[in-house]
């Protein structure tokens, strides 16, 4: 019989704190909808009282969902807890989300206090919350570095005014595994908990985030606080993919949770595209390279079993399938595969030949493509059928954003001009006007390299096509050059 770990989402509260991070209602919305799909168990749809568009924002999130408690999230005080609960009116389950300090560090320096007035006041605040809602969430904020002796009085102090979740934040993102664990345990053991659950709360300071949060589950913690894409304050929160994966790859342990993981990349691209926060490309579970075989060794494995080299089954998580990537550091199995993929069979010393010409220009050119794998054995390209012959952009500050494009296709020349609604929609637009394909911009990342104004950009696009998505990737100093290039790039992939 597995046990549940209900997955507290904090994406729109403690993820959205992340400066640049911030979005408006009609977003969070959709982020709101995402997670319900997604099965999270409580949206933390914001802080009501810090302004009014974040009051608005709990308020619509609140009618626009079903089933997942609504929670916000207040101090110890009672204006913001009332704030909270008229926010709080349309949600069908809701919850108060309040609390206060109980480190030393935080009972002197923030609030000029002591241990037992810090009590005091979360007391009245839970039973104050208690008169608006049932469902009364308490946080001891920085409960990492606060001693165990007085966190366990603390707790046990806001269970007898009605708390029915107890959250033990790593605020600091302070604490060892190990630690954190015995923390949770400590309060198993030395709290009459009644019918209220610990919940985790961990911030990624020491990179520590989910290795916190699985010890606080292992030591009786049954609410995991989380984040998609890890985002949230300083180096962020504990990420909900890597929480729920791990739980789901280690059955063993008899843990189980309510989410849909199939839609982990889905909403993983949707938080990074809205929140404007790239993911790393090495992050677990949801960056780009989380499912890329690269180096020879491990290529050659997947391609005997995939077992070799992967614990999680891509699709899992909602991505279509693994990929070989093809560098210097590959050998012949990878080599081989692509080119059986692309059509190509070649006898052990045709392929020996390939090999060592694959070898010298993976050397010199790190981006190795189909087509160059195809030169290589002296087959005629079916990829970049489309080629830029030129682009002209105009655009700027009461100007009108035209472009003209003239693009190769097959060896013909075509032409065509466009206004956007920025120079990179005008351009794009000249590009669909002459390969008069249905085409939709799912996804489109710009990324600077470094921070100066004569840095490359780097443009991801991905591409819909008759309900299938093609990847396009380009660099350049001009970022329209290289959204341009990137889109064609893709469409490449699906032309005739
Ligand atoms: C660990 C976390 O993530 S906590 C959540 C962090 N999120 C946010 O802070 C976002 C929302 N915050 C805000 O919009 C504002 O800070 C507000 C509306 C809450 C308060 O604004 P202001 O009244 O201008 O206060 P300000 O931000 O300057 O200082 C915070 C005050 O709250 C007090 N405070 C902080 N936490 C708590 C708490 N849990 N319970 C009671 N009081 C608290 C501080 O001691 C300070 O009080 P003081 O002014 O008497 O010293
Ligand atoms: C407000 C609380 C729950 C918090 O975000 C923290 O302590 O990190
Ligand atoms: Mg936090």
């Amino acid at each position: 019989m597995m046990e549940r770990i209900y997955v507290f989402d904090t994406t729109l509260r403690d993820g959205e704190q992340v400066p640049g991070c911030q979005l408006n209602t009609i977003e969070k919305i959709q982020v709101a909808k995402a997670l319900e799909l997604l099965g999270v168990d409580v949206i933390e749809a914001g802080f009501p009282v810090s302004s009014p568009g974040d009051f608005n924002s709990v308020v619509e999130i609140s009618k626009a969902v079903t089933w997942p408690v609504i929670c916000a999230l207040t101090r110890a005080v009672e204006k913001d807890i009332e704030v909270a609960a008229e926010s709080l009116k349309y949600a069908k389950r809701k919850r108060i989300h309040t609390g206060i300090g109980t480190s030393d560090m935080h009972i002197k320096h923030k609030f000029n206090s002591n241990r037992e007035e810090i009590i005091e006041r979360a007391v009245k605040a839970v039973k104050y919350a208690r008169r608006f809602v049932d469902d009364v969430e308490f946080y001891a904020e920085d409960a990492g570095r606060t001693d165990n002796e007085y966190l366990a009085r603390v707790v046990q102090a806001v269970v007898n005014a009605g708390a029915t979740v107890v959250n033990i934040p790593d605020t600091t993102g302070y604490c060892f595994p190990n630690a954190y664990g015995a923390k949770i345990k400590y309060l198993v053991d030395h709290v009459d908990l009644k019918n209220a659950i610990l919940s985790t709360h961990c911030h990624q300071d020491l990179g520590m985030a989910t290795a916190n949060t699985l010890s606080g589950v292992l030591n009786g913690a049954r609410q995991v606080e989380v984040t998609v894409n890890g985002i949230g304050e300083r180096a962020g929160n504990t990420s909900l993919e890597e929480v729920v994966m791990a739980l789901k790859s280690h059955k063993d342990l008899g843990f189980d949770t309510n989410i849909n993981t199939t839609k982990i990349y889905s909403t993983s691209r949707l938080v990074s595209t809205l929140m404007n926060m790239p993911v790393q490309p090495n992050k677990a579970i949801v960056g780009r390279n989380a499912f890329a075989h690269s180096s020879g060794i491990h290529q050659d494995g997947v391609l005997k079993n995939v077992e070799t080299y992967e614990i999680i089954d891509p699709k899992d998580v909602g991505i279509d399938e693994n990929s070989i990537v093809l560098t210097a550091r590959s050998g012949r199995a990878a080599l081989k595969n692509r080119l059986t993929l692309l059509g190509v069979d070649l006898d052990n010393g045709e392929l020996d030949d390939v090999y060592q010409k694959f070898l010298s220009l993976a050397d010199r050119k790190k981006d190795i493509k189909d087509d160059d794998i195809l030169a290589l054995v002296g087959k005629e390209s079916r990829m970049n059928r489309i080629q830029i012959d030129y682009l002209q952009v105009t655009c700027g500050v009461g100007l009108r954003n035209v472009a003209s494009i003239g693009l190769n296709i097959a060896g013909e020349h075509f032409e065509a001009s466009a206004t956007g609604n920025g120079p990179v929609d005008a351009a794009i637009k000249a590009v669909k006007k002459i390969i008069s394909r249905e085409t939709v911009i799912q996804e489109f990342l710009i990324q600077a390299i470094n921070r100066g104004s004569d840095d490359v950009g780097k443009v991801h696009m991905q591409v819909e096509h008759n309900g299938m998505l093609y990847y396009g990737f380009s660099a350049n100093t001009d970022i329209v050059s290289a959204s341009v290039e990137a889109f064609i790039d893709a469409v490449n992939k699906f032309v005739e």
